[in-house]
């Protein structure tokens, strides 16, 4: 039940970088490093895609956190409703993943947003996966608390990623 988006945009190669550009104050540094590093080795685990980070230049998959408008013609929304968004692998600000630092997001804690989770989320966007329609999927449009302990990419996420790549 996954889509991609029309025109299969997806990477010409598969070593792709990137880099956090700056942090919440809802955990510390190493708790945003390690939601980030593991969100994107989600996508790695089932694909040829390697993520390298830098720590400065321009990297295919900019990670920032922001507030409100941000400049990219999609502001955010304040606490709740959305709680991050990302673009498609395209030139420029394709790929890039923005975070809603109205919302509290959270390491471990079931209770509010669970950072690693949205970004897995986001980075599927960033290569290329629109929303699925299955409920189960990573790739669904509403956030779905799910233990991150045993957490799983569900085979409609692996099926979509594997379209691509
Ligand atoms: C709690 N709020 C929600 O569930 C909202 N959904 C989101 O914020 C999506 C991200 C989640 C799935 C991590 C937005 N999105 O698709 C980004 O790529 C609404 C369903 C309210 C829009
Ligand atoms: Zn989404």
């Amino acid at each position: 039940a996954y889509s991609t988006f029309q025109g299969d945009y997806k990477w010409k190669k598969h070593d792709l970088t990137y880099r956090i550009e700056n942090y919440t104050p809802d955990m510390s540094v190493a708790e945003v490093d390690d939601s980030i590093k593991r969100a994107l080795q989600v996508w790695a685990d089932v694909t040829p895609l390697r993520f390298t980070r830098i720590y400065s230049g321009t990297a295919d998959i900019m990670i920032s956190f922001a507030v409100g408008d941000h400049r990219d013609g999609y502001p955010f929304d304040g606490p709740n409703g959305f709680l991050a968004h990302a673009f498609p692998p395209f030139e420029g600000i394709g790929g890039d993943a923005h975070f809603d630092d109205d919302e509290k997001f959270f390491y471990r804690s079931p209770q509010g947003y669970n950072l690693f989770l949205v970004a897995a989320h986001e980075f599927g966007h960033s290569l290329g996966l629109e929303h699925s329609r299955d409920p189960g999927a990573l790739m669904y449009p509403t956030y779905i608390y799910r233990d991150i302990d045993t957490f799983v990419l569900p085979k409609d996420d692996v099926d979509g990623i594997q379209s691509l790549y």
